[in-house]
């Protein structure tokens, strides 16, 4: 697997990408610091996933960021994403390693400090822990854990860690004094009107946090 920068991870959603759409938004924000990029869009099919995948694949080569595409194992691997992102109560991280083979990134979402202790890092490359606060752009969120949790969660999760969940530029150094590597959001870029700039906001902030 290649080096993976997780400081800056942009999770896409069509809905609050409506303006520019998800395309624009995901090159807009990689201009402006995103070094990951996923591809999540829970309404559409496959055949959907792997268009606009492609597209994105498109608009990201050469600038370094890394696409991943959330829950369709099939998608990702006829897109030629970098990763794939599944949740508990997605495929088993052990299958989705055999289906996607070695090179591939496996992201697995936790919720809970057992969750996290079990990921195995022989088939999972990244864990995105959260929520750290609520957010409506998940509904169906699990309970906020807080920088307190979040931290716990790090302290036993044997893989690098990307914080999500209502997160926010001003966040920046409590994700990371919590032990993250990085911090995934949704509306704080996408739910913009200047994807670029709230992006470069983030990534600055990160730059400052950790000097
Ligand atoms: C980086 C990152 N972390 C967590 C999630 C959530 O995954 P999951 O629990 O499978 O929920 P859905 O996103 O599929 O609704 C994520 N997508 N990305
Ligand atoms: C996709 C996702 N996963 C979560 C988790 O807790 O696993 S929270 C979330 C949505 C995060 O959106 P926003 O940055 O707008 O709050
Ligand atoms: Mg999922």
């Amino acid at each position: 697997m290649r080096n993976l920068d997780l400081s800056l991870y942009l999770v896409l959603d069509p809905g609050l990408c409506a303006t520019l759409g998800m395309v624009e938004t995901a090159r807009a924000a990689v201009a402006g610091g995103a070094t990951v990029v996923q591809l999540r869009d829970k309404h559409a099919d496959t055949a959907r996933m792997i268009e606009t995948g492609r597209a994105l694949k498109v608009a990201l080569s050469g600038t370094g960021a890394v696409l991943i595409v959330n829950d369709d194992v099939e998608a990702a691997i006829a897109i030629g994403a970098d990763g794939l992102h599944i949740g508990q109560d997605d495929i088993d991280a052990i299958t989705a390693r055999q289906l996607i083979g070695p090179d591939m990134i496996l992201g697995l979402s936790a919720e809970t400090a057992a969750l996290a202790a079990a990921i195995d890092p022989a088939a999972v490359d990244y864990a995105g822990l959260g929520p750290v606060f609520a957010t409506a752009t998940k509904p169906d969120h699990k309970p906020a854990l807080g920088f307190e949790g979040l931290s716990r969660l790090v302290k036993v999760c044997p893989v690098p860690v990307v914080a999500i969940g209502g997160l926010k530029s001003a966040h920046v150094g409590d994700v990371l004094a919590a032990g993250a590597d990085g911090l995934a959001v949704v509306s704080a870029i996408c739910g913009t009107p200047d994807p670029q700039l709230a992006a470069r906001e983030i990534a600055e902030n990160m730059i400052k946090a950790r000097t």
